[in-house]
């Protein structure tokens, strides 16, 4: 059997980075003989199986054209006569492209290797606009290999694809599947960039696309555009290694100044409220998980008050923790918390200081937390006062932590 290693881990290993998983492509086979040497197959539309003692994916050799729009719209053609370059020729990049047999040598047809040392990704052929995820694939590459380029004929090819309206048909799944990868990349703003700069992110995140151009004031915001700080506090979530549910409610948070009427730029007055419903209809229509849904809808709605606790009244902040559930729900108040450092962090200007006031709003809650709402129901002699002694002690746990910090300083 003629296989060999194609894709990503071929790439990987010429990068001297580590290899996770490994794909095959198998030239000259039909799907009756890989059944037949114990392959099994995955899926009934594409000719792919798991190898029966490695598992690792083993497609056969094939060209593919488009039969329909968008990523349901694909007819395979494999057989045992599609070559090893034909079927290279049909992939993404060039970097991609590369084939290497089980000697090591390496069949590349498309000058794969001089785009990866010259750290450029190039598209193999037109082929490439046949899938119109692959916009997203390399968008979501971007922010992984921070020293690439992107090649000027197929940000072109990109631009051309988008005006024709391939990105519109995207289901939701696939769209959500790439842009989550991005963000748990290194370098989240490069994807973002690239889907801005060939047009796509205002066909698939019309609401971030909008942040651009729009002003926010200096003082608080030395960037002073909105999409760039988006940008900065996503790239800032990704150095503090944050979860997923952190860095889509960082590229969420400030939808609202994108609604802003124009008569009170710079300044964005209640972007939160509006936020807080973009960053819902934003979530159900990609269909994110709802940890990623509830985190974003919360630091919308939030992030602007976090900041301000030392000047909140202490009713405030007892009605802050208990609309954001964080009582029972602590784990999703510190990402939030997590999320609101980073919005704090994504600006111009060096701040590599703690965020005091996520670390104040933390004592609070874990004083709160500790609170014996047992001990004062036993205690209250009129049951119907309960809640409102519970209420109080909570006032106080406020109270407490900005006496104690106080004297600190
Ligand atoms: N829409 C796609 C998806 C995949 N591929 C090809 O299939 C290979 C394997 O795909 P996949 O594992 O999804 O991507 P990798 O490049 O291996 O990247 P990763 O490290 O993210 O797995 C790619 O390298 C590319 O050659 C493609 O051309 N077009
Ligand atoms: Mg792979």
């Amino acid at each position: 059997m003629r296989a060999f290693v194609v894709g990503g881990a071929v790439r990987d290993a010429l990068l001297g980075l580590p290899v996770k998983d490994r794909d095959w492509v198998v030239v000259g086979e039909t799907p009756e003989a890989m059944l037949a040497r114990g392959f099994r197959p995955v899926g009934k539309d594409f000719p792919v199986f798991l190898h029966p003692a490695s598992n690792e994916e083993y497609a056969l050799a094939r060209t593919e054209r488009k039969s329909g729009r968008g990523y349901t719209g694909f007819v395979c053609h494999a057989s045992p006569d599609v070559t090893l370059e034909q079927d290279l020729l049909r992939r993404d990049l060039t970097i991609n492209a590369i084939a290497r047999d089980a000697e090591g040598k390496l069949t590349d047809p498309y000058g794969g290797v001089a785009d990866l040392n010259a750290r450029i990704f190039r598209h193999v052929s037109p082929a490439f606009a046949e899938d119109p995820v692959r916009i997203l694939r390399v968008a979501r590459f971007a922010a992984r290999f921070s020293e690439f380029s992107l090649a000027p004929e197929t940000l072109t090819l990109m631009q051309n694809m988008v005006s024709a309206g391939e990105v519109d048909h995207l289901v939701p799944e696939r769209v959500w599947q790439e842009l989550s990868r991005g963000l748990m990349e290194d370098t989240p703003s490069r994807m973002i960039r690239i889907l801005r700069e060939c047009g796509a992110l205002a066909r698939i995140l019309p609401e971030v696309d909008a942040l651009f151009g729009v002003p926010q004031p200096e003082q608080h915001h030395p960037e002073i555009d909105t999409g760039e700080h988006v940008l900065m506090v996503i790239d800032a979530s990704a150095r503090g290694g944050h979860p997923l549910a952190v860095r889509w409610a960082c590229l969420l948070h400030d939808l609202g100044k994108g609604t802003t009427p124009e008569a009170i730029l710079p300044h964005h007055y209640g972007h939160e409220a509006r936020g807080e419903h973009m960053a819902r209809a934003v979530s159900e229509r990609l269909k994110a998980p709802t940890e990623c849904r509830d985190l974003a809808v919360m630091v919308a709605r939030e992030h602007g008050i976090l900041g301000q606790i030392d000047i909140l009244r202490a009713e405030t902040v007892v009605k802050v923790i208990e609309r954001c559930d964080a009582l029972r729900r602590p784990e999703r108040f510190r990402l939030m918390l997590d999320a609101a450092a980073c919005d704090y962090r994504g600006r111009g200007g060096e701040r590599a200081a703690p965020w005091q006031p996520g670390i104040r709003w933390q004592q609070m809650l874990d004083r709160m937390r500790a609170i014996d709402a047992g001990r004062i129901a036993r205690e209250c002699t009129n049951k119907a006062q309960i809640p409102e002694r519970i209420h109080c002690a909570r006032l106080a746990a406020v109270k407490a932590v900005r006496a104690e910090t106080s004297a600190a300083d």
